[in-house]
């Protein structure tokens, strides 16, 4: 090609400046959306908006940075997706609560294969509405008090492992001791599996769930959706997740569907049955969402086969790092805390003495519950949750356009000083009953909160509570020459020591 008559400009040349100018005018176009609306944020850089910077400071630091730099209300951009975050107690409420219908939905931005699709967390509408009622019974009191019995098993376990590891005086490395434990207690309680993984860290269960949550999140997969959210659609095929692992959970839990289906006994109390009370042999070849279809129909048609499966797979998943996060870094505020680990155990001891944590008695420790609070407020194991907007609609006289993706970054709120005096003290008398009503609500939300809130809360309290109890009980939690204080934390949405959490376990 020739330019002005006299440059001659390979085609490829051109072409090449061609797509890099359309590019940037889509990266332009794409990343002029919150200045339309005059919300306020971060200047993104084209393709990859503040990604570079989140991989820098991590995510945590970022979403810190962006509230006291532009206030509750940012707009920014992982990639060419806008993102709103907020930490305006008022506006959460009304996208959590009062305006749900508005936001019932979590988007699909970097979504996972259709097959995930059908799990609770990622399901839309009324097919959301139909899963979550199916499966809420699973965590009701009456419930949780009958899967007791399978914690306290699991919690021998992880008390005798405690013993062995602390017999020669090194520290233990916690995030292994508890993923073991935590594992142990999704395997029996959501599938009537006795799997003892404690004992054995290289467990198939463990192994793949761990695979499983390490999502490729710099991946190109991933960096194509950011940059190109518009052609998502063609990239639904590869999935977030190791295969071999997601591969792994399905074919275990397949084979726990057949040998059920094939068994007389109706003595099985777990998530797997109350899902295969809910199949209907009828129309199991139905894909999981359908469009259209009613809650009353959904009802009547039954649980697939692919609901099945994908909800057990989410289950394991969801439970599996949370609550083992939620125990390491309890056991890390113990040991950096001693005054607060004697406080605890002398409430222990008084109200229970050294008989067995239980339902009923592990949810009346008040300084108990203040500990764990104060440990998800620093250390919420999620650092964020978010919404969709289903419609154009306006909250606190910010406008909200239909699609939007709203975040609640949770570290952004259990730090924020004019909620949380001195938020980077561990201190539970935050929670104490005198307190604890001047706490401003919508500002502790390790769980979320609404009708969409987690669903599992009473098992993983439930779970980590009976732990603490029983740990305290038998050890002393205490820094050891390897502890890392403070603990170096993944850069991710999950909030984990990227180096492990070494403490020493005195046995009382
Ligand atoms: C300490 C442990 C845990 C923490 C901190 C935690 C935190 C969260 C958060 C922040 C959300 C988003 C809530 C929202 O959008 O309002 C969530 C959702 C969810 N969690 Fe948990 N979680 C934990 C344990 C569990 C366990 C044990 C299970 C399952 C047994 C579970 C299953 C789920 C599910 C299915 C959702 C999606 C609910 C829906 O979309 O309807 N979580 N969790």
């Amino acid at each position: 090609m020739e330019v002005l008559g006299f440059v001659c400009i390979p085609n490829w040349l051109s072409i090449l400046v061609i797509v890099v100018l359309l590019l940037m005018m889509y990266t332009l176009y794409k990343q002029s959306y919150f200045r339309s609306l005059s919300i306020p944020g971060p200047t993104p850089i084209p393709f990859f908006g503040i990604t570079i910077d989140i991989g820098r400071k991590g995510l945590h630091e970022t979403d810190l940075s962006l509230m006291q730099k532009y206030g509750r209300c940012v707009g920014i951009y992982l990639g060419n997706i806008p993102q709103l975050l907020i930490t305006e107690p008022e506006m959460i409420k009304q996208i959590l609560v009062k305006r749900f219908p508005d936001f019932t939905d979590r988007p699909h931005t970097l979504e996972d294969s259709k097959f995930m699709d059908s799990a609770v967390n990622l399901a839309s509408g009324e097919h959301w509405k139909f899963l979550r009622s199916t499966l809420s019974p699973t965590f009701s009191s009456g419930k949780m008090r009958n899967m007791t019995p399978l914690i306290s098993q699991c919690l021998e376990r992880l008390i005798c492992n405690g013993r062995k590891m602390s017999e020669n005086g090194k520290s233990v490395e916690m995030k292994g001791l508890f993923g073991g434990y935590t594992m142990d207690v999704i395997c029996s309680t959501g599938f009537g599996m006795e799997v003892d993984s404690q004992s054995n860290p290289n467990d198939p269960f463990v192994v793949n769930a761990t695979k499983a949550m390490t999502a490729n999140l710099v991946g190109p997969r991933i960096l194509l959706a950011m940059i190109f959210p518009d052609f998502q659609m063609f990239m639904r095929g590869i999935p977030l997740m190791d295969k071999s692992a997601v591969e792994f959970f399905i074919e275990a839990t397949k084979s726990v569907i057949q040998e059920r289906r094939s068994s007389t006994s109706n003595n099985y109390r777990d998530l797997i049955q109350l899902m295969i009370n809910a199949h209907k042999e009828q129309d199991t070849k139905t894909e999981g969402h359908v469009e259209g279809l009613s809650f009353d129909s959904y009802k009547k048609r039954g649980l697939t086969d692919n609901e099945v499966l994908a909800n057990a797979l989410m289950f394991l998943l969801a439970a599996f790092d949370t609550t083992s996060s939620l125990l390491t870094f309890v056991s890390y505020c113990l040991a950096v805390n001693q005054d607060v680990q004697d406080k605890l155990r002398s409430e222990i001891d008084k109200e229970l003495g050294k008989s067995q944590p239980v339902y009923d008695n592990v949810f009346k420790l008040q300084y108990l519950d203040m500990v764990v609070s104060e440990t998800l407020r620093i250390y919420p194991p999620a650092r964020r949750f978010n919404r969709e907007a289903l419609v154009d609609t306006e909250i606190c006289g910010v406008k909200i356009p239909k699609g939007l993706d709203v975040n609640v970054p949770i570290c952004s709120l259990h730090f924020d000083p004019e909620f949380w005096p001195n938020p980077h003290k561990f201190d539970p008398e935050r929670f104490s009953p005198e307190n604890k009503d001047n706490i401003k609500p919508f500002t502790f939300l390790p769980f979320g909160a609404g009708p969409r809130n987690c669903i599992g809360m009473r098992l993983a309290l439930l779970q980590a509570k009976m732990a603490i109890v029983g740990m305290v009980q038998n050890f002393r939690f205490q820094t050891a020459p390897d502890t890392e204080i403070p603990p170096k934390l993944d850069k991710g949405v999950f909030t984990k020591p990227v180096n492990g959490m070494y403490l020493r376990l005195e046995a009382l």
